[in-house]
């Protein structure tokens, strides 16, 4: 007996149709203090697709030392980038998801759009919930990582199965792995730096800064180091760039081990001594700013650079909620919608 509105009446099971896209971020802490840091560190630093060592060893190394130590510098990190609205990251997601859902709308394209976090909230579980809720049985997983990698796009993909698992009747599923050579990708990226050209002229160098991630990673077979460099090769071909005019690097380095090289820090450190005094640095891997492109970019690596006799320092912001950038999901998900 169908005790639900919007049941296929033949078959007695759920036939309402309703498509709905899922954007899916990192996550962030919930507020700028030790101890909500502490819960997010907690959850993200667990996951097996982030921190590759053996769970036990790990577990405590992370509640023994990492924990103890790090919630309350990275928030003191946090405090200088909070905003009215929040954590730049998610304020940022909210907005893209609300741009995304209005020009679906206004191009007459019938799907929600939804919004989950990998870590923190909202989560993936409870806004997978709130689809469902909504009739949801059609769904196209976008997660904003323009290069795939296990501890990001595939980290989020196991956080959805994770939910679906518990599911007697799962909806039908596309997930978006990579578009790290999507062309409106990279027409978006070229469009933002050479916008910043056009207005601040032509800088020595370009660095294209992408999060960084252990090299054993790369060996491992993950793909994440080749889809930056393609990215980066396909900016510059755009940009019609010659090799001595920009530098790919990766920041973002935790722990002891040998990360993706060259590292930015190292590498705009040592520019000025070069006679490379005026550099404009993107963040190609990063869909929205957040702690890593504000703090850790326009902020700790441009002391960095000054300090080390550098005279111009640019950060290029993240396409965040852009017209290229909300155009560019749309033609992604578009064409399983
Ligand atoms: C511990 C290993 C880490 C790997 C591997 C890693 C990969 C990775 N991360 C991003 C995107 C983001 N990371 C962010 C913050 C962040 N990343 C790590 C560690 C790893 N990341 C930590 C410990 C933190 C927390 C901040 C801190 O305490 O330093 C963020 C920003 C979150 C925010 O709230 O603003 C993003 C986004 C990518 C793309 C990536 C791919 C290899
Ligand atoms: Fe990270
Ligand atoms: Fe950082």
């Amino acid at each position: 007996m169908a005790r639900f509105s919007g049941l296929d009446k033949e078959t007695g099971h759920s036939a309402r149709g309703k498509t709905g896209v899922l954007l899916v971020n990192l996550g962030t802490p919930d507020e700028p203090t030790a101890s909500a840091v502490r819960r997010y560190l907690a959850e993200f630093l667990a996951d097996p697709r982030v921190v590759e060592i053996p769970k036990l060893i790990w577990m405590m190394i992370l509640h023994g030392i990492i924990l103890r130590v790090r919630p309350a510098k990275s928030a003191a990190l946090y405090k200088e980038i909070w905003t009215e609205e929040g954590s730049p990251l998610l304020a940022i997601s909210r907005q893209q998801q609300s741009k995304l859902s209005e020009l679906l709308s206004s191009t007459g394209t019938n799907a929600s759009v939804h919004l989950a976090m990998r870590y923190g909230s909202p989560s993936v579980a409870s806004t997978l919930q709130d689809m469902h809720k909504q009739g949801i049985d059609k769904l196209v997983v976008l997660p904003l990582y323009p290069q795939y990698a296990a501890p990001t796009t595939a980290s989020a993909f196991d956080a959805i199965a994770k939910e679906l698992c518990k599911w007697r009747y799962l909806p039908a599923l596309h997930f978006i792995n990579t578009y790290h050579d999507h062309p409106d990708l990279i027409s978006a990226l070229a469009n933002s730096i050479q916008q910043d050209f056009d207005k601040n002229g032509k800088p020595q160098k370009l660095v294209l800064s992408y999060h960084g991630m252990p090299e054993r990673n790369l060996h491992l077979g993950d793909p994440y180091y080749c889809f930056c460099m393609k990215t980066t090769r396909l900016v510059v071909e755009k940009l019609g760039l010659t090799e001595d005019d920009y530098i790919t690097t990766f920041q973002s380095r935790f722990g002891k081990a040998k990360w993706l090289q060259p590292y930015t820090d190292a590498t705009i450190e040592a520019l000025p001594a070069k006679g490379i005094n005026d550099i404009a640095v993107i963040c190609p891997a990063f869909s929205a700013d957040c702690l890593e492109t504000l703090e850790e970019i326009q902020g700790e690596n441009r002391h960095v650079f000054e300090g080390a006799g550098g005279k111009n320092f640019r950060y290029i912001e993240c396409l965040n909620a852009n017209d290229d950038h909300i155009k560019m999901m749309a033609n992604i998900v578009k064409p399983y919608l």
